[in-house]
């Protein structure tokens, strides 16, 4: 490809400021003097034109492949005018399953083991390219090859090739900036900067800035893709407090009033709806108002661990109509994706949310760690749904948008008579990974409720400032 048109197109991209250079912090909270924004091309045609032409020439037009598949949102109209250049079908890959209709999480026609081609923006650590090429395994399509406009250079290609996709890019950041520093558009000095950049944030920096336990929660918000992981975050960040209690009362009246006493320092109340002697409707409806003036949510630990059909409508009928009122509900994956399968078509799937099970507190469970593997890949297929993990350790996932919620928590180290065992806020949160930490017969038990449920929020947020302080800057 001639330098010329290289050149032409970098500093288009350049005056329209899809290439900027200053102090910036990235949505996962990384500090970059380098942004870039390619979004704005779409107002530019003959930008479009330019940079589809550019990567056809570079990456589409010897190669081989039945699909082109652009990586949501902003490479969609490049990869639109590719399959026209190349007179090759696309593929439209949903960042949502779908709740209603086919549920289909790949748009378009094709076969087993067809060949798809990649087109996506820019890459930092490939995570989006990733993302989408697995969606495209799990309908049984192959990808080798990607085809981007701008490499980062901070591991995305490296991490792509250890997962079989080679990438061909249009620039590299080292390319762009000194293209730009050529004709004079950015000085000396930006390029020292951007240099000196590269070097410091190379890939295994990258990863450790983006880990989970070490992202504020405020940050974690935008790569969670359920809204109820989303509104806990939000909750979490905005009260200061990762307190889920656990209201393990039998009468109606017991729970509520201590939901009075404790609301304001909690960010989600776990229910057991069938411990519950007196249950009537209207308790629900008192839940839900405490939760509204209160700003925290509802997790229902129902543990679903049936067919997927029962399941579906242990969720929506009978006495409690659990979906009803519930934000969310906690999941086993014993019997298999049905369940998540059902719940996903039962489910209000824009406000609802699963905290699947991969681990649990008691003594001698059967959980293995295949098990506890195979969980978390099932949840990966149902996003939209899946709000977090029952679990008990931070490698159990990585996904920063998903929420460990960890239960047998006390404030000291101890066992009750039938298995539970109990683990400290500081090895919870700081050595394992907590997320929301779940307490229950630590605070409901105590002599005054309330003032144990600060001291519970008080140990387990200075834990969680504790935990991301550890953060590199
Ligand atoms: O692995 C698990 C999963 C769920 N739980 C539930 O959490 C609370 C814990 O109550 P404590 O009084 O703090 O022991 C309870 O409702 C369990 O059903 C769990 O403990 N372990």
């Amino acid at each position: 490809m001639g330098l010329d048109k290289l050149e032409d197109l970098a500093l288009k991209l350049f005056s329209i400021d899809a290439v900027k250079f200053g102090d910036f912090t990235t949505k996962t909270g990384i500090k970059t003097p380098a942004y870039f924004d390619l979004r704005v091309i779409v107002s530019y045609p003959d930008i479009m034109e330019l940079t589809s032409n550019m990567l056809y020439d570079l990456a589409v037009k010897d190669s081989q492949f039945d699909h082109l598949c652009g990586v949501p949102y902003t490479a969609l109209p490049i990869a639109t005018l590719l399959s026209i250049q190349a007179k090759k079908p696309m593929l439209m890959r949903r960042k949502e399953t779908k709740s209603y209709g086919t549920k289909k999480s790949i748009e378009g026609h094709f076969k087993k083991d067809d060949t798809c081609l990649i087109i996506e923006d820019v890459i930092t650590s490939g995570s989006s390219i990733l993302e989408t090429v697995k969606d495209l395994k799990n309908e049984g399509l192959v990808t080798t090859e990607a085809a981007i406009i701008l490499d980062r250079e901070q591991g995305g290609r490296e991490n792509l090739a250890k997962n079989g996709i080679h990438v061909k890019s249009l620039f590299t950041m080292r390319t762009l900036i000194e293209i730009l520093k050529k004709h004079k558009k950015i000085t000396d000095e930006i390029v020292v900067t951007v240099k000196n950049y590269l070097n410091e944030t190379k890939a295994p920096v990258i990863e450790k800035l983006m880990e989970r336990v070490i992202l504020p929660y405020e940050k974690r918000i935008d790569f969670a893709t359920n809204l109820v992981a989303r509104q806990l975050f939000n909750i979490m960040a905005t009260k200061k407090t990762n307190l889920c209690l656990s209201a393990d009362l039998t009468m109606t009246t017991g729970i509520l009033d201590l939901l009075e006493k404790v609301g304001e320092h909690i960010c989600m109340v776990k229910t057991h709806i069938d411990i519950i002697d007196d249950f009537r409707d209207d308790f629900v409806v008192r839940l839900k108002q405490l939760a509204d003036r209160f700003n925290f949510l509802i997790l229902e630990d129902r543990k679903y661990a049936d067919i997927g059909h029962t399941v579906s409508l242990q969720y929506s009928k009978g006495l409690y109509k659990i979906g009803e009122w519930a934000d969310c509900v906690t999941v086993h994956s014993l019997p298999g994706e049905g369940i998540l399968k059902a719940l996903n078509g039962s489910m209000n799937c824009i406000t609802k949310g699963v905290f699947l099970l991969a681990e649990m507190s008691s003594e001698g469970n059967l959980i293995t760690q295949q098990y506890k593997q195979e969980t978390v890949s099932m949840a990966s297929k149902y996003a939209n749904i899946i709000t977090g993990f029952v679990c008990q350790n931070k490698d159990t996932f990585q996904n920063p948008g998903l929420i460990q919620l960890t239960p047998g928590v006390q404030l000291e180290c101890s066992k009750d008579d039938f298995g539970q065992i109990y683990k400290t806020p500081e090895k919870v949160v700081v050595e394992n990974g907590a997320d929301v930490i779940v307490v229950g017969r630590g605070i409901t038990a105590a002599k005054n409720p309330e003032v144990q449920a600060v001291a519970y929020k008080d140990a387990l947020w200075k834990c969680y400032i504790k935990r991301i302080s550890g953060k590199l800057e």
